[in-house]
């Protein structure tokens, strides 16, 4: 499944942080979102996902097709690893853990409340979860934070399989992952102009 951005442009915070994103993604690619602190990678994947609309421009497929990892983990901290996966597995009418268990080495934690693991395997957890959307598009923002480098080869692998299956990812990382033949979209020259009278909170406050 082909996803399609047209001319799009996205908001945070009643501002426009970036305008006329365009781009195509295969199936069985993924994209790296790159571009410095604030320029608007999280807001670009939370409109991906249908967490918040777009100002302007298109998307498709819709937010069905796509499964989103943000920054917080998502995790139900009094259930276990086990019962988290089977909790997001019935969610999306998929049948099996197992193969998120052993893809994310938690097979050993899987009785382990999850509010009782570390930093970085709450981070395997939340990134597992994906693996039992059965959604064709995953959306990661920065999955690599707290994963030492066998975790951060355990994700790439993940992906890398997904993408094998004929799945894609959209990805906002600073680091490399070693996803062979990754496209790189820098969002840096989609920043929004300022707003014409954007000198009129200052002035407010004068
Ligand atoms: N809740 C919010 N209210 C107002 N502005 C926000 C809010 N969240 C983010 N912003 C602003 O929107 C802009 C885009 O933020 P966003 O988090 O999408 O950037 P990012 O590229 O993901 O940054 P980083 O690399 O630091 O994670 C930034 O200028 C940020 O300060």
């Amino acid at each position: 499944m082909e996803v399609r951005v047209e001319d799009l442009a996205i908001v945070r915070g009643g501002l426009r942080v970036l305008e006329g994103v365009s781009f195509r993604l295969p199936s069985a690619r993924a994209l790296v979102l790159r571009g410095p602190n604030g320029i608007g990678k999280t807001t670009l994947l939370r409109t991906l996902a249908g967490l918040q609309p777009a100002d302007a421009g298109r998307v498709v497929p819709g937010p069905d097709a796509m499964a989103y990892a943000s920054h917080a983990d998502g995790i139900k901290a009094t259930l276990s690893v086990e019962e988290n996966l089977r909790f997001w597995a019935r969610l999306h009418g998929t049948a099996s853990i197992t193969a998120a268990l052993r893809d994310f080495n938690l097979e050993t934690l899987a009785e382990r409340p999850a509010g009782s693991l570390s930093a970085g395997q709450k981070r395997r957890l939340g990134l597992a979860r994906m693996a039992v959307t059965g959604r064709a598009v995953w959306l990661f923002d920065e999955p690599t934070i707290s994963l030492d480098a066998d975790s951060v080869a355990l994700f790439a692998a993940a992906v890398g399989r997904h993408l094998e299956v004929g799945g894609s990812a959209v990805i906002a990382t600073h680091i490399d992952l070693g996803l062979a033949g990754a496209d790189v979209l820098d969002l840096a020259p989609y920043k929004a102009a300022p707003p014409e009278h954007g000198h009129d909170f200052h002035e407010a406050f004068l």
